[in-house]
């Protein structure tokens, strides 16, 4: 059976609604779309960019075709004069892990949110024309998630003006900055300041590593990779480092001193500016790191639905063709949820962008009063759409069946890419702390401040903790206020019990350790009320394209009541809903399945794909999957004898009984 051409054709007849307008409300406007579907396809359409023989590649020849793309894509930026947006999304399309990541997300946007002008007008032009190549070295073998607990020391020394930077002991080597190992020339290096013997707070400090014209590391300058990583291919093309410093001397005005100064005299200086600030570049990166969550599981879900609709098992009658495993209830209640979470962490994210820039704007006018919301909302999305997103490529696997295990399915290597989102920039249980440090302080105050941003509606404490779900009947689910209410309500009624928990410990830090688990739970939930909400607050937008608006409604339906079921037990403990009205928004999901089906194709088109990004043969767009994957199969290196090295040597001897004298 070769027909999953034929599959797809007809899958794209059933659509009820616009594909293209859909493309553009996925992209955010007819510019974005057209903006990424140009550089898609010139990515696409360059051979150099190919990507589908990779995990096939030995580490350094993987390495070097990485410095070859990355070295081509700038040459490209600067012949075609792409903007920086353009270039963004040039790295976007070319989907390989490398140094420019560091530049572009790490190092220059530490510059700039932790520099002072002076540090700024010197080395943003350098590194915007890569004359300085730069990456993130906060990060020490001996301590990641607990920045205050790094060891490298910055101390400072009055007789020359500059600062030693060194790596006291082997818990202090720098371990797993990006880029380091073998490329970049400088790094930003976060250490102890130490003034006249006095520890001053943990600093970034612009560290050169490498002579810029052989590029051997500088004097004092130990540095190597840290080894293979998960998968083939995958983060390998990353020069993930180790760097040991032995009191390497740097001048005084490369310390990043936007927060705090250190004087010619050795003294230091704390501006009006948070110290929390230090942590700026962090708050960026995760706010992106949700932006780009929906693409990696738009991904996984697009290879998914077009192989589950070409795809046939059981149930052929008289003959006739089996049933596709689409049309399988269960295969449904395990995809469409993922579809929908794509487009959900697709609109929280344009909507965390949004807030991002706002808090930009308002730090640099020194504004920093959204600073503890910004920090919540960043830490806590990035943990739950990376989680979710992480556990859905993985589903997405198991829904292609055994074929999903094969590297030219593409989930293999998108997985592998991906997982490490979960720890990197914060681990995922790290962060939902954080959002329970927000939370508990936000329930504490209560009964004297309105909360403002994403816990506004705790405002409302009183109803929520009192007032029960009025839902009768499957239909009343279709509601966005009496879903949102219902999520509002779970979440304030889990806030609110780990606070009454929290009081009744003497000491709130001990008590905080304790109920930590339940904290998460509590953080997740409110983390929740914000998808929800501003996906209903993107429905509440104008909406362009026949049926459009209507699918991504059921979408929403579906992403909601999903979450509501898994977590039912929460909305049943906290006595906002009874069994019966969980057990009906149950009956609503199986309902909504169905309106989503003759649409799956459809849906998982608008997010306009090519097979490039996908690089997967069972999510190809034309459907043709078998006949593919023979054919790959037979053009795999391992393929090019009928006899592997080895056999005449190992198995030979085996089969002639003459192992005893074999040389092995
Ligand atoms: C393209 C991208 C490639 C990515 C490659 C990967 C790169 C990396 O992974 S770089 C390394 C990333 N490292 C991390 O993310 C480390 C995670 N750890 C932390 O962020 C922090 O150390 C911490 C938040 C977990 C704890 O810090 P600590 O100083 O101990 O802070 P406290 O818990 O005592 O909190 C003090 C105070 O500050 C607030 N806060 C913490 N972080 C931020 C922030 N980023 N922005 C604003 N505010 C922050 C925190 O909420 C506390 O506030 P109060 O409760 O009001 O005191
Ligand atoms: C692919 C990749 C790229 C990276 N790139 C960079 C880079 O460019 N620059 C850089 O500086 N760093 C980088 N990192 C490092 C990364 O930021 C850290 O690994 C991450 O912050 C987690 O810290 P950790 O390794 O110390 O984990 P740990 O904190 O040691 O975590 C181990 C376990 O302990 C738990 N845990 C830790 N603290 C607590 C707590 N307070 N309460 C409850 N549980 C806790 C965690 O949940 C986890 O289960 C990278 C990491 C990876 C995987």
């Amino acid at each position: 059976m070769e027909g999953g051409v034929d599959y797809l054709i007809d899958e794209r007849k059933k659509a009820q609604f616009d594909v293209e307008a859909m493309k553009v409300a996925w992209a955010g406007s007819r510019q974005a779309f057209e903006l990424s579907d140009r550089i898609a396809k010139l990515v696409a359409n360059d051979p150099i960019f190919e990507k589908f023989s990779r995990p096939m590649l030995g580490r350094k020849e993987l390495f070097k075709n990485s410095l070859r793309k990355v070295a081509h894509a700038w040459k490209l930026i600067i012949d075609l004069r792409l903007s920086e947006e353009e270039a963004k999304l040039l790295r976007h399309y070319i989907d390989e892990p490398a140094y420019t990541d560091l530049q572009w997300e790490m190092f220059i946007p530490a510059i700039e949110g932790q520099g002072t002008e002076e540090q700024k007008r010197k080395w943003l032009p350098l590194a915007r024309k890569m004359q300085v190549i730069g990456s993130y070295a906060q990060t020490e073998l001996g301590h990641g998630s607990n920045v205050q607990g790094l060891e490298t020391t910055a101390t400072f020394d009055p007789q020359t003006d500059e600062f030693v930077i060194h790596s006291p002991t082997l818990t202090s080597s720098k371990w797993w900055p990006g880029g380091t190992a073998k490329v970049s020339t400088h790094a930003i290096v976060y250490a102890r300041l130490i003034l006249d013997g006095q520890f001053h707070g943990v600093h970034g400090f612009i560290v050169q590593l490498r002579n810029l014209e052989n590029h051997t590391p500088l004097p004092g300058i130990t540095v190597g990779d840290i080894g293979m990583k998960f998968g083939n291919g995958a983060y390998n093309t990353m020069d993930n480092g180790v760097i040991r410093f032995n009191h390497v001397h740097i001048p005084r005005n490369q310390m990043l001193m936007r927060v705090s100064q250190v004087t010619r005299e050795g003294k230091f200086v704390q501006s009006d500016v948070p110290r929390q600030l230090l942590y700026g570049t962090m708050v960026y990166v995760r706010q992106k790191i949700v932006a780009d969550a929906s693409k990696a599981l738009s991904r996984a879900v697009c290879i998914a639905t077009r192989y589950s609709a070409v795809r046939r098992q059981f149930g052929s009658r008289n003959g006739g063709p089996e049933i596709q495993v689409i049309d399988y209830k269960t295969q449904q209640s395990r995809l469409f949820p993922l579809l929908a979470s794509a487009y959900a962490f697709r609109f929280v994210g344009e909507w965390l962008k949004w807030l991002y820039t706002d808090v930009k704007q308002r730090l640099e006018a020194n504004d920093f009063s959204t600073l503890p919301e910004a920090h919540a909302c960043t830490a806590g999305l990035k943990s739950l759409t990376t989680s979710a997103t992480a556990d859905g490529i993985e589903e997405c696997r198991k829904l292609c069946g055994g074929h999903g295990y094969l590297v030219s399915s593409g989930i293999p290597e998108l997985f592998a890419t991906y997982v490490p989102a979960c720890t990197f920039e914060g681990d995922n249980v790290v962060m939902m702390l954080q959002v329970a440090r927000f939370l508990v302080k936000t329930v504490s105050e209560l009964g004297y401040k309105q909360p403002v941003g994403t816990t506004a509606y705790m405002r409302r404490v009183t109803a929520l903790m009192q007032s029960n779900c009025a839902v009768r009947t499957a239909e009343e689910w279709l509601n966005p206020g009496v879903v949102v209410e219902a999520f509002e309500a779970r979440s304030t009624r889990m806030a609110v019990a780990c606070g009454q928990r929290l009081a009744k410990f003497e000491n709130p830090e001990e008590g905080f350790a304790e109920l930590s688990a339940d904290l998460v739970e509590a953080s997740l939930a409110h983390c929740q009320v914000i998808v929800v909400s501003k996906f209903v607050e993107k429905l509440q937008q104008e909406i362009p394209g026949k049926g459009v608006k209507r699918l991504l409604e059921v979408l929403f339906y579906v992403y909601a009541l999903f979450l509501l079921h898994k977590h039912q037990g929460d909305f049943l403990a906290t006595g906002y809903l009874t069994p019966k009205q969980a057990s009906l928004a149950n009956d609503q999901l199986r309902i909504l399945y169905s309106k989503v089906r003759p649409n799956a194709i459809a849906l998982v088109d608008s997010f306009n794909h090519t097979d490039h990004l996908l690089s997967s043969i069972l999510g190809r767009y034309d459907g043709n999957v078998y006949p593919k994957l023979y054919e790959a199969a037979f053009n795999d290196p391992f393929n090019d004898s009928d006899i592997a090295d080895g056999i005449h040597q190992y198995v030979q001897p085996m089969l002639r009984q003459e192992l005893h004298s074999a040389k092995l």
